[in-house]
């Protein structure tokens, strides 16, 4: 079934996004942290940069555990739910992906809240 306008193209890609939001613990996991980290950058005064980059990091963790779901449920098409060694690498090294961007995220997130946090805390000495 081929989309025939924009707006079916949208509609689809949302309820790509609705799905697994309503079955993904993990994606549902990543919004939370999402939602904290907005609020925290308004609530530290992040400006525009720095709110861009946490907008930039937290999208690219969100969209590759979306990616990531996709080809879990390829893999369990195509195989059936049958174990199968090559599922098992194909899974972990999905998996792997929003591993490595969740961990320098982290690490980004690191270098634009601490600082802020950091002189609050002083502020209060
Ligand atoms: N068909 C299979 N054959 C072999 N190993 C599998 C198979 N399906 C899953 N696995 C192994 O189990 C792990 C978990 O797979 P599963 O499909 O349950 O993902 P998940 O627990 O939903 O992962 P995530 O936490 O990333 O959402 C995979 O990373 C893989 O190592």
């Amino acid at each position: 079934m081929k989309n025939r306008t924009l707006l079916d193209s949208f509609k689809n890609a949302i309820n790509g996004f609705v799905y697994c939001l309503n079955n993904e613990k993990n994606f549902k996991m990543h919004l939370k942290i999402f939602a904290i980290s907005i609020f925290f950058a308004f609530f530290l005064g992040f400006n525009v940069t720095e709110i861009a980059i946490v907008l930039l990091i937290s999208t690219i963790v969100i969209a590759l555990e979306m990616i990531n779901t996709s080809i879990e449920k390829l893999v369990d098409l195509v195989v059936d739910n049958k174990i199968h060694p090559l599922a098992k690498i194909i899974k972990d090294i999905s998996a792997g992906a929003v591993f490595i961007s969740a961990i320098s995220s982290l690490i980004i997130a690191g270098f634009l809240y601490i600082p802020k946090f950091l002189i609050i805390l002083k502020s209060f000495k």
